[in-house]
């Protein structure tokens, strides 16, 4: 298959001899957008990176490729079909990594796509969610050898649906960002090889029905799962193989090595209906690497600002416990929203903490008109705004992807600077919520 012709230009020659997509030599692979060291254009004599480029050539190389994603933006949808439809007609045995059903696999390839052109300049951070992405590839059962089909049938995609921006010079960068991008995310795979599991087994032993439609999900993995208060991890069931979906850690770290996970069935949401209504002890599930820094940085002595919504006091009652294993308590207030009384699942665990701890304060919130007890009513964030000042804290948000964007609004209305307020990102929970 060729793309070699368009509108961009004269060809240039630049591709080197590796060909296409062969991964680099393992030094050889600077972050892509990363500015080579000597600067200035290759015909004035600079001297090229690893990587055969220079600070110019990785400049243009940047707007090409957002000229080809802007262009692309136009029929997301047809052009990540198009792309898979190729990859399963020109290597089938592919197939069997992705899940029967492809509807959210496409979204997630094009999120990440997106994410990797958005944080094109910006080496380091680049760098760090390519490296998340190969270790979280290793649990799809994704190869080295996959690469570069996958980057051949990336291309032809981009050629077909991108045809203004397309030809010699574009295809020259998108080769060289996919190699690099590959390369990164081949040598995190290898390295977190070398002592982590690409997934683990998880025997649920405890299933708790809080609600009809909300499980208190309890398992015990085969290995020891290393993770941090505030993370989430990938959760693929027996029922639908290959469909993973987050779920944040309930508990901080144990002893006892459990992990505790709270479920709600959602429509349409195959593995969380699964989950809650169908998974019992003796089960067996499989779970991705921890991720997420929703993390409690224990040098800072500032007060967490805790906003929970729904099932997204999951990952806050964890921080709190781990507040609590941590010598210097600081001042903790969560406020814990749902639409009803009766959806305030975990109340009673954490008004039994805040009688434990006199560092911390719990404030249920619930819509106005469904008030029992000692709630408060209305919004999450009103709720917040009606107590403080907050401008010294430190804020937490976990939630629906509604209540964390109008949470970030008040809490930096209410003064808190961005860098001080943390909340897992909003893509995933959007695409993988359910
Ligand atoms: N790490 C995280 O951020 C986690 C996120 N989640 C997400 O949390 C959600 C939980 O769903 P449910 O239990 O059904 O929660 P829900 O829909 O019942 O909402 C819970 C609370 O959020 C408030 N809320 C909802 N939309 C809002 C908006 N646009 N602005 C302000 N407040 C809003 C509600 O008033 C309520 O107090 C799911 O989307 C799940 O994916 C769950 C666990 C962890």
């Amino acid at each position: 298959m060729t793309t070699m012709s368009g509108n961009d230009g004269p060809s240039v020659d630049d591709i080197g001899e590796r060909g296409w997509f062969t991964p680099a030599p393992r030094e050889a692979a600077p972050a892509p957008g990363t500015a080579a060291p000597h600067g200035g254009r290759p015909e004035d004599g600079a001297q090229p990176d690893a990587a055969g480029r220079t600070d110019a050539v990785a400049h243009s190389d940047t707007e090409l490729i957002r000229a080809t994603m802007a262009e692309l933006e136009q029929t997301p949808d047809a052009a990540v079909a198009y792309f898979y439809a190729l990859l399963f007609v020109q290597y089938p045995h592919l197939r069997e990594l992705f899940p029967a059903s492809m509807d959210t696999q496409r979204d997630r390839l094009f999120r990440a796509l997106l994410n990797a052109v958005r944080l094109y300049d910006d080496g380091p951070r680049l760098t760090a969610f390519l490296a998340e992405l190969g270790r979280g590839h290793r649990k799809y059962g994704t190869q080295a050898a996959h690469y570069p089909a996958i980057g051949e049938c990336l291309m032809a995609t981009l050629a077909q649906y991108a045809p203004q921006s397309w030809g010699p010079r574009t295809e020259a960068a998108w080769v060289r960002a996919y190699t690099a991008i590959s390369q990164i995310m081949i040598d995190a795979a290898a390295e977190d090889s070398l002592h982590a599991p690409a997934w683990w087994q998880a025997e649920v032993v405890a299933h708790e029905r809080r609600t009809p439609d909300i499980a208190v999900i309890t398992v015990r993995t085969d290995q020891p799962y290393p993770f941090r208060a505030g993370q989430y991890t990938a959760v693929e069931t027996p029922w639908w193989p290959r469909v993973w979906r987050n779920y944040s850690f309930a508990s901080a770290p144990r002893p006892d090595g459990l992990l505790t996970f709270h479920v709600r069935a959602v429509p349409a949401g195959w593995v969380s209906t699964a989950l809650v209504q169908r998974a019992r002890p003796g089960d067996v599930l499989r779970l991705g690497p921890p991720t997420g820094s929703m993390t409690v940085d224990h040098d800072a002595g500032s007060g967490l600002l805790c906003l929970g919504g729904g099932t997204g006091i999951a990952p806050i009652k964890a921080l709190v416990e781990d507040v609590a294993r941590h010598g210097t308590h600081r001042p903790v207030e969560v406020f814990y929203g749902a639409r009803r009384g009766e959806d305030l699942y975990d109340l009673d665990t954490l008004l039994g903490l805040a009688r434990s701890h006199d560092w911390l304060a719990v404030r249920p919130v619930v819509a106005a008109g469904s008030a029992t007890g000692d709630a408060l009513t209305g919004r999450l964030p009103d709720a917040v705004r009606a107590h403080g000042p907050w401008s010294a804290w430190d804020g937490y948000l976990s939630g629906p992807p509604g209540m964390i964007k109008s949470g970030v609004r008040t809490l930096v209305g209410l003064g808190i600077p961005t860098h001080r307020i943390r909340h897992d990102s909003l893509e995933e929970l959007v695409a993988t919520g359910a």
